[in-house]
């Protein structure tokens, strides 16, 4: 039994914003191209770094907990994965996917579940790009809420919502996601 929102949006401010912005922008980011879903290469189309860095982390690891009491959502969080740094250029997407699923055990046998995105440049900067997120029963059309939020917004999200990155048309979208874990749910 889950409680309470599926998802919501929080704004970054001050010291903790600039801190994402000297990380991103002085790290020297070993940019690589996405791994994940080798059976279906075209799922998803983007460079990812990893931001390993333990007191970044913590930062995010600290809200995460923060939005699981105030949503209510009270899981079980014991670990916050490397911080993924994602860019889209243009014709960047991420089709419909959940974070969370069977095969997706982590080490130690944890289970992800809350994601986080983090938009990190604006939307004026680039066309298309925009986050859906599966909310609504199957009789509303569209089922997903879509969210094109502004530099410092992220949107926390229970790992088992379906969720995707429309097509990025021209510039460029900047991303940051956290995956949050703990034991399987019993
Ligand atoms: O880049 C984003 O905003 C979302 C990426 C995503 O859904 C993922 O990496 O699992
Ligand atoms: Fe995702």
């Amino acid at each position: 039994m889950k409680y309470g929102d599926r998802c919501r949006v929080i704004e970054l401010k001050g010291d903790f914003l600039r801190k994402i912005d000297n990380t991103t922008s002085n790290m020297d980011l070993q940019i690589e191209k996405s791994l994940v879903n080798e059976g279906d290469p075209n799922i998803r189309i983007s460079k990812q770094a990893w931001i390993k860095e333990a007191s970044f982390c913590k930062l995010f690891f600290d809200i995460g907990q923060k939005v699981n009491e105030l949503c209510k959502w009270n899981f079980d969080i014991k670990g916050i994965e490397p911080i993924q740094y994602g860019i889209y250029s243009d014709g960047g997407k991420y089709d419909w996917h959940v974070d969370q699923g069977a095969k997706m055990f982590l080490k130690g046998g944890s289970v992800r579940k809350i994601s986080m995105t983090l938009f990190i440049n604006n939307p004026d900067e680039y066309e298309g790009g925009e986050f859906d997120l599966e909310l609504f029963p199957p009789e509303k059309e569209p089922r997903y809420e879509t969210f094109k939020l502004k530099k410092g917004s992220a949107i926390f999200f229970q790992s088992d919502v379906w969720h995707r990155v429309r097509p990025v048309s021209s510039g460029v979208r900047k991303s940051l996601v956290a995956w949050y874990s703990g034991p399987p749910f019993r």
